[in-house]
């Protein structure tokens, strides 16, 4: 008789569902010139997890993410979104097969309102974005970009011009424009950084009332925006993955405490 397994394997259950985890990085390298900025990183997001990537100054972490959005696609290595390969793909497919992100500098209009923000990424989402566009009543993208303004709690300066309001809703119009797609996997670079301690409540309350199905990646030094609400903390240093526990373990990491040096995580 053959030996038995001590556990069947997961996807073998009956009425089990094994989910595609939402991201997949394997061997991820990215070097710029002799620069190795990222290597060897490999990590999995499990579709609807909240994950933190934390780490000092040049650690990578931005890299990381250009690699997995295709604006630095990786120099080695793989990235699966959903279980496709997207390694060589362009910004734009990768954008249109589910990720949205913003950037730690601002890409909005300033001169244009909160509302034509947001309908000009509705727009840019839209398969016909390239054809003359005039705003009207019934339009379906306006609708949209109203509801967006409603999601990330701008609905009530629609009409007040980028360069007329504060940076803490600068930074959720930014992150209603990354919605504008309907991604599957969000992806934000220090959204609180330069907030002030007042406007940062407001953009916690907003992450953490994303839809709970949507995945989140988020890179963050602001231990209070990125620590309660991620279910997985990745630091990273030096161009690699040092440490990914909990957020409730990762504060006593030795490893942890060493590059912060006791301070920004204590
Ligand atoms: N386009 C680029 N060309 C050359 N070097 C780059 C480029 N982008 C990043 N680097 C380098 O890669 C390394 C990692 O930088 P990166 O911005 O990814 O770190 P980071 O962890 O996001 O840092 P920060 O928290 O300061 O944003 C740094 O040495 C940086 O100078």
């Amino acid at each position: 008789m053959p030996d038995e397994p001590d556990h069947p394997p997961a996807n073998t259950a009956p009425g089990v569902e094994q989910k595609v985890p939402a991201l997949v990085a394997t061997h991820v390298e990215r070097s710029f010139g002799a620069l190795r900025a990222i290597r060897d990183v490999s990590l999995s997001v499990a579709a609807g997890e909240r994950r933190a990537i934390i780490g000092p100054n040049g650690a990578g972490k931005t890299t990381f993410f250009n690699t997995i959005c295709g604006d630095h696609p990786p120099t080695g290595g793989s990235i699966h979104l959903f279980g496709e390969d997207i390694t060589s793909l362009k910004p734009h497919r990768r954008a249109r097969m589910g990720i949205g992100r913003t950037y730690q500098s601002s890409l909005l209009f300033t001169g244009l309102t909160v509302l034509e923000n947001l309908y000009l990424a509705v727009r840019g989402a839209m398969p016909n974005r390239l054809s003359l566009w005039k705003a009207s009543r019934g339009d379906a993208a306006l609708s949209k970009a109203r509801l967006l303004a409603q999601q990330v709690r701008v609905d009530n300066i629609l009409e007040a011009r980028i360069d007329a309001i504060s940076h803490g809703q600068r930074r959720q119009v930014e992150v209603g424009m990354a919605l504008a797609a309907n991604p599957r996997l969000l992806m934000l670079d220090e959204p609180a950084a330069g907030l002030s301690a007042g406007e940062r409540p407001e953009l916690v309350k907003l992450i953490r009332d994303l839809p709970r199905d949507l995945t989140l990646i988020l890179i963050e030094h602001d231990m209070d925006v990125a620590l309660p609400h991620s279910d997985i903390v990745t630091v990273m240093k030096d161009g690699e993955i040092v440490v990914e526990n909990t957020p409730d373990r990762i504060v006593d990491d030795p490893v942890v405490q060493a590059i912060y040096l006791g301070g920004a995580l204590a």
